[in-house]
């Protein structure tokens, strides 16, 4: 290999190193001491290592003394040194013994310790990362990596400070002890030293381009998985069941197959390093029993030799890995600070204060939106919602209503404007004050896999039995869930698998009535419940949003006109603001909705799935003033 190549290699792999080293020290802060701690014991049993053939040494050669001068028995001065001998022997391996099963427990303990202070920080950071970042990434596939790399990352820090740290420090320890003994028999160790370490550094690059493409595999892997047992409902009613397993098994045997190449490399890193080192000890060896015959050193000295060079290539061969587990360290490293770093920029300002709802008005000022990829979706709503006050918006798929809705919780930021809570701006209050302020309502009503009351009091932790058999009650939940063979202590299933569309809404219901917030977000449920469930979905909502400022994205006919407002957003804008009365008067496209809805029968809640027809974009209808009462009766 041209030296120019071989040298730029080496300085890119002395920056990959220092840019590892500067980017994971800041997550070792706080470990220092106790790293400091294990490290200082694994140097201690370097020291004892390196040290105990010193003593075999001492003692063969007494030995070979004694057998040569044909002794009398082990009396008097030669009987205590072979003793002091042996007991120096003991020592040395008693001191390795107990320092090893030390520093096994310590370093244990701080591996244990920095992983659980690293999951402590990701999912502190996952939690807090924007519904975007979460929409981007699947569940299966952020599990999946987050913990190959959290792992990865603490084995690398671990590997580098207890193993590699101190098996440098035997080298040097060893090499200098060599030395004193014989400078050849050291010299002959230092022509084979390096062949094992150009080895593993050729193999490193190869290893670290293999995890990368193995994390990402095991990722996409993963993250189809979760994604098929979420979504199991649609799997069977498409009878995917096999296909979906064929798939994943495929994946599998496409990820064991790379490790399994991958194991054979290494294992051909490790035996040409392996044959290096058998090299060098039959050199030693030869050279010793030379040298001995020639009568330039004791036998002693050779067995010594022989030690070191036994024990020298383990560690020699450990500090070759040093390189391929940096490069490892920084594969995990680049996956856990994709997530630490991931821009947040709905972070809260420095010095946000937390939001204190009075009266509870909501004002939408200039409002425009895109999401990533820049297409317009909100542009330049103004809507001021009074306290109290209950708005729908209407509108077709797609016009910007859930997202309108989500800027109020602050789960997206607007692009231009701003949105005000009783006068103040949502982006200088913490998140947490808002959210506390405003409850939700979702179509897709998420349940935990928990009982009832757990999920009833999720949100408001401190709620008693009775607080939430109370909010049950106002939410109509109360009977079904007295009629659950365990009551409010029913285990729901995984998102709430074991209850109906109506049952799982009335619990959400109720969870929103418990949180008790002044300022209501209310996604309504397209799919349609029967008209019992709907009739008692409806008059709990009824009673949820009495008092409170209400922004509700509705589908039935009869939330509409209940409303104190509606507002129709039409592509991204306001197209039109009004009671229901008042929007039917300017006969636009709310009055073409409603002349539709009312022209077609088609049941309550299919009111919004009408707001999608083509033709009403066209259709031009004549205005008729037709009283509440009258509607709601048609409708
Ligand atoms: N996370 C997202 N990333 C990119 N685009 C999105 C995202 N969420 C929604 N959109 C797009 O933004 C637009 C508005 O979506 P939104 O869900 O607010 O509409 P909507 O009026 O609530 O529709 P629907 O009545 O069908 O629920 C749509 O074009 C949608 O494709």
């Amino acid at each position: 290999m041209p030296s120019s190549r071989r040298s730029g290699r080496d300085a890119t792999a002395l920056r990959d190193v220092r840019a590892l080293v500067g980017r994971a020290l800041p997550w070792l802060q706080g470990f220092e001491r106790p790293i400091a701690k294990v490290l200082g014991l694994a140097l201690l049993l370097a020291a004892a290592t390196a040290a105990a053939p010193l003593a075999v040494m001492y003692l063969v050669d007494l030995l070979t003394k004694v057998a040569a001068q044909a002794p009398r028995g082990l009396r008097g001065d030669v009987g205590r040194a072979v003793l002091f001998a042996l007991a120096l022997v003991a020592a040395s391996e008693l001191a390795q013994v107990w320092l090893s099963r030390l520093l096994a427990a310590r370093s244990w303990r701080v591996r244990l310790d920095m992983d659980f202070a690293l999951r402590e920080r990701v999912t502190a950071r996952l939690h807090q990362l924007p519904l975007t970042y979460h929409q981007q990434h699947t569940v299966g596939g952020t599990v999946s990596r987050v913990n190959t790399s959290i792992d990865g990352f603490v084995s690398a820090v671990g590997d580098l400070a207890f193993n590699a740290l101190p098996a440098a420090a035997y080298l040097a320890l060893a090499l200098a002890a060599l030395t004193q003994l014989d400078w050849r028999l050291a010299l002959a160790v230092c022509a084979f030293a390096p062949l094992p370490a150009l080895i593993g550094m050729r193999a490193a690059r190869e290893q670290t381009r293999r995890d990368r493409a193995l994390l990402d595999h095991w990722t996409a892997t993963f993250g189809r998985w979760t994604e098929v047992l979420a979504g199991i409902r649609t799997v069977k009613g498409f009878a995917m069941e096999r296909a979906e397993e064929r798939r994943f098994l495929a994946a599998v045997a496409q990820g064991n197959q790379r490790v399994t190449q991958g194991a054979r490399t290494d294992a051909r890193t490790a035996s040409l390093q392996g044959l290096s080192a058998a090299a060098a000890r039959l050199s030693v060896a030869t050279l010793g029993a030379w040298l001995v015959l020639r009568g330039h050193g004791t036998v002693g000295t050779l067995v010594a030799a022989l030690q070191y060079v036994g024990g020298l290539f383990g560690p020699i061969q450990g500090l070759t890995n040093v390189y391929a587990t940096v490069r490892r360290a920084g594969v995990s490293l680049e996956t856990v600070s994709s997530i630490l770093d991931a821009p947040d920029p709905l972070a809260d300002q420095p010095g946000a204060q937390d939001l204190a709802v009075t009266a509870g008005g909501v004002t939408f000022e200039s409002v425009s939106f895109a999401y990533g990829d820049g297409r317009p979706v909100l542009r330049d709503v103004n809507l001021a919602v009074r306290p109290g006050e209950t708005v729908a918006l209407v509108g077709p798929s797609g016009c910007g209503k859930t997202t309108l809705v989500s800027l109020l919780e602050r789960l997206h930021a607007p692009t231009a404007g701003r949105i005000l809570v009783d006068g103040v701006d949502i982006r200088s209050c913490t998140r947490q004050s808002l959210r506390r302020q405003v409850g939700t309502v979702m179509q897709d009503v998420h349940l935990f896999n928990d009982t009832i009351l757990a999920n009833i009091t999720y949100g408001a932790p401190g709620a008693t039995r009775e607080q939430a058999e109370e909010a049950a009650r106002a939410a109509n939940a109360h009977e079904f869930i007295e009629r659950l063979a365990q009551g409010y202590d029913t285990v729901v299933g995984e998102r709430g698998a074991g209850l109906s569309g109506g049952q799982k809404q009335r619990i959400a219901i109720a969870r929103a009535l418990l949180k008790n917030p002044p300022i209501l977000v209310l996604d309504e449920a397209t799919s349609a419940l029967d008209n019992e469930s709907e009739a008692l979905v409806q008059a709990a909502l009824d009673r949820l949003t009495q008092g409170r400022t209400t922004l509700v994205v509705a589908h039935r006919l009869s939330t509409v006109m209940d409303a104190d407002r509606i507002v129709v957003l039409r592509g991204g804008r306001v197209e039109a603001i009004g009671t229901h009365e008042e929007l039917l008067a300017q006969g636009g496209y709310y009055a073409r909705l409603f002349a539709r809805h009312t022209r077609s029968g088609v049941r309550e809640s299919g009111f919004g799935a009408l707001a999608d027809s083509p033709e009403l974009a066209t259709e031009p209808q004549p205005t008729r003033r037709i009283s509440r009462q009258r509607a709601r009766r048609v409708g």
